[in-house]
């Protein structure tokens, strides 16, 4: 049975020992929870300690980084390569973040090219679309949405459906300042990409994994996992401890049985 996917995007937060001590704490949490895929999504500074911990641990915990640059190598001072992420064995690389899209200058184009890069060296890209609140507001969620995933997968073959992943995460939503998204609003939208995701893949879009993100809590979470096309969750700050993450998986649990 296809697991649903249970993850967290840390973000600019926890030191390497804080970073130590979740995964710790974490690792015999989800033993307890096998009908989901779970992932966290540290800084890099933390991944090579990260990774031996959880192969010292044979845990099923999935390890990704938050950006990647899609180039193997070059003149492209303080950014990581595909190669580097490779060597420490990572399985996600989360592409296009709204906060990487409105502080770094990542545009739809890049999300292309790393997502290329990623799917080029194995990884499973994260690819995060959401709009904006003006968006929103004029009505045009949907052709930004359409406009961002179309360009994300612009080459990506059918053959690797099933090895990339989608996070709709409406920027409104995200962060201390989000508001949460009403649960037939993300309902809609979800339905929605997977007719695009069905239109550029026949009926193989089925099998693209699309996650939702955004002020994902205790109180909403259950309500978004039990929609037909959410096959996921993408959890920042109600997932940053290990306890608070696990009564979401006891909550989202009870709605997938
Ligand atoms: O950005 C997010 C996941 O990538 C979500 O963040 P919050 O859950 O803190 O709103």
């Amino acid at each position: 049975m296809k697991k649903f996917l249970l993850g967290t995007n840390w973000k600019m937060n926890k030191t390497l020992a804080d970073a130590t001590q979740y995964t710790n704490d974490l690792m015999p949490i989800i033993e307890k929870y096998p009908a989901f895929d779970f992932f966290i999504i540290p800084s890099y500074t933390h991944l090579w300690k990260l990774k031996e911990l959880i192969d010292t641990n044979k845990s099923a915990l999935k390890l990704g980084a938050q950006n990647m640059h899609y180039a193997d190598s070059g003149q492209f001072t303080g950014e990581i390569s595909p190669v580097m992420l490779k060597e420490i064995g990572l399985d996600i690389i989360e592409l296009g973040h709204c906060e990487r899209r409105q502080y770094f200058n990542e545009t739809d184009e890049t999300v292309n090219l790393k997502t290329l890069a990623a799917l080029k060296h194995g990884f499973i890209p994260l690819i995060c679309i959401g709009e904006k609140s003006e968006d929103k507001n004029y009505g045009v969620s949907k052709e930004m949405l359409a406009k961002q995933l179309k360009i994300a997968l612009k080459d990506v073959p059918s053959d690797k459906i099933g090895q990339f992943w989608v996070a709709y995460e409406p920027v409104w939503a995200i962060g201390v300042n989000g508001i949460p998204a009403e649960t037939p609003y993300v309902k809609k939208i979800h339905d929605f990409l997977r007719t695009v995701l069905i239109e550029l893949y026949g009926p193989l879009g089925k099998d693209v994994p699309l996650l939702f993100g955004g002020s994902v809590n205790i109180n909403n979470a259950k309500d978004y996992a039990g929609l037909e096309n959410v096959d996921g969750l993408f959890i920042g700050r109600s997932a940053w401890e290990p306890d608070l993450f696990e009564e979401i998986m006891v909550s989202v649990g009870d709605t997938l049985k």
